[in-house]
């Protein structure tokens, strides 16, 4: 089953949104998608989060949202990075807990899985904890798809996560994503001609408001 790991650069620059896309372009496909949310911090008991905005995003086709399973695995109360997140609602976060918990998942034509905050965010305490890069690896992801907020600053926060991501062996790209309207034309273009210059697939551009990106160039995707 292929699995999509949907990571970032930042927390807020458009994983969910992307995760939606990813999911609506599969799904009408005619695959059947399963779409997780492994860990989310900002959310109570019964408040809705980035699964149920995926499953809304694709509500108004019955067609669409029928072939799409939206689920959260763990979550915690406080908007922080999950350990610290977990701790404050006095449960501590088990990475291997959370492995184990991917692998349990009925199996599905597509799987999607979208982390907390940026790849480097760790999953557990200590000096070298392990982080999404290694839940990636673990939960044998075939692509992590790097969403980059298409903005003035995308360049070095998209090198930077590309050098993480070979280091850690991913097979990953980015996914430049517009979430402002005020981004001038100039900066979005020279952040896309930048980009495809350099040795590291960029996957998809996607544009303030869209629900499919304007371009594709992931292989694995069309
Ligand atoms: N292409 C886009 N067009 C319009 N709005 C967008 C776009 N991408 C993201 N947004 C908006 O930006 C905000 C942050 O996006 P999103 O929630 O997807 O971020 P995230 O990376 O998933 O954050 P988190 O780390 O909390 O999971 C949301 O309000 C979302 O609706
Ligand atoms: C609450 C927020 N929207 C995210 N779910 C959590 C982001 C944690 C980021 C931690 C960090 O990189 O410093
Ligand atoms: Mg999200």
């Amino acid at each position: 089953m292929p699995t999509i790991f949907v990571s970032a650069n930042d927390t807020c620059v458009g994983k969910t949104w992307v995760t939606a896309t990813l999911a609506r372009m599969l799904a009408s496909r005619g695959f059947e998608v399963q779409v997780i949310k492994a860990v989310e911090t900002g959310v109570s008991d019964g408040e809705s989060g980035d699964a149920a905005f995926v499953l809304k995003s694709l509500s108004n086709d019955e067609t669409l949202s029928g072939r799409v399973v939206c689920r959260t695995l763990m979550h915690f109360t406080e908007p922080l990075a999950p350990v610290e997140a977990a701790l404050r609602d006095g449960a501590e976060l088990c990475f291997d807990a959370l492995v184990d918990s991917v692998k349990a998942l009925p199996q599905v034509e597509w799987r999607i899985i979208e982390g907390a905050g940026g790849l480097g965010v760790p999953l557990e305490s200590g000096k070298a904890p392990r982080d999404w890069a290694d839940f990636a690896e673990a939960v044998a992801a075939d692509y992590a798809v790097l969403v980059i907020e298409d903005r003035l600053g995308a360049i070095h926060q998209a090198r930077m996560l590309a050098h993480y991501a070979t280091a850690r062996s991913l097979n990953a790209g980015w996914w430049l994503n517009q979430v402002s309207p005020d981004v001038p034309a100039s900066v979005r273009a020279t952040n896309e001609k930048t980009l495809r210059e350099l040795a590291f697939p960029l996957w998809g551009i996607q544009e303030f408001e869209k629900t499919l990106p304007s371009k594709v160039s992931a292989a694995w995707l069309s």
